[in-house]
């Protein structure tokens, strides 16, 4: 069964024509929201969608452009009684994503004392698959970003790996397509200049051309149209567009 990707955003954290890079995973009638920026409201909003729609939120890592929508999404939920969105996220980032200066204005006074108090929080395992629709399996891989932060890309259904921001990790690529099935990846991309907590399109243009041809672009920077064109087998994925994804679970 396809599932379907829609990229609420784009580009990286200080892009200024592409909303930060979260996203949409459907499965009929389920909806996973993947990081939620601080301009993940506005751009669903963009897309006429309500944080409503939404069924859980999913937390790679702990950096605004990946969290700072949290706490207006903790607010249009609470205008309801009795809906907490689902919140997943590794154990490890529990605490610090509830220490996050974002979040800092859910601390209210004799209000909530843990991140718990304001989501449905479900802690992950990483390298642990989870069933979370029909359709949708999700797996957790820590990646390395930034020193000393805990960051977690994803492998979708046995077959799609989406990368949280992280550094060129060429062998990982290699063993996630030759021995875990990989047939797709979408993958963070710093156009230009070194490459120091991100990959850059350099690197991935020196991976092999078998690698290069299931790689599709993101967390992009705003010289994007720059580079159309000079990404070799490499597309770009656009913001607020609907992809189908393979479903390439044994069990499918
Ligand atoms: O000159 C700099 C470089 C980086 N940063 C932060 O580091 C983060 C790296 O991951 P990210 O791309 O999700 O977001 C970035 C920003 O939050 C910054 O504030 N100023
Ligand atoms: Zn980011
Ligand atoms: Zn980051």
């Amino acid at each position: 069964m396809t599932i379907y990707l829609q990229m609420l955003g784009t580009g990286d954290a200080f892009s200024t024509k592409y909303y930060n890079n979260n996203a949409l995973l459907r499965d009929h009638g389920y909806t996973l929201l993947i990081d939620c920026g601080v301009t993940a409201p506005q751009a669903m909003n963009a897309l006429g969608k309500s944080f409503r729609e939404v069924n859980e939120t999913l937390v790679t890592h702990i950096h605004g452009d990946h969290i700072g929508g949290l706490k207006e999404l903790a607010h249009t939920l609470d205008q309801e009684p009795a809906s907490k969105m689902t919140l997943l996220l590794a154990e490890t980032l529990i605490e610090p994503l509830w220490q996050h200066p974002l979040l800092e204005p859910l601390h209210r006074e004799g209000g909530p004392r843990s991140l718990a108090d304001v989501f449905n929080v479900k802690p992950l395992k990483p390298d642990t698959p989870y069933k979370l629709s029909p359709s949708l399996t999700l797996e957790l891989i820590r990646t390395p970003h930034m020193p000393g932060k805990a960051s977690y890309s994803l492998l979708l259904n046995e077959c799609i790996f989406y990368s949280a921001d992280l550094t060129f990790q060429p062998e990982l690529l290699l063993h996630l397509v030759h021995n875990r099935g990989v047939t797709k990846i979408l993958h963070d991309c710093q156009l230009s200049g070194r490459g120091q907590v991100h990959t850059t399109l350099r690197e991935l243009m020196s991976l092999p051309e078998e690698i290069r041809k299931l790689i599709m672009l993101m967390h992009y920077s705003d010289e994007k149209p720059k580079f159309e064109g000079n990404t070799g087998e490499m597309e770009f994925l656009e913001q607020q567009v609907v992809y189908g994804l393979p479903d390439c679970r044994k069990d499918a």
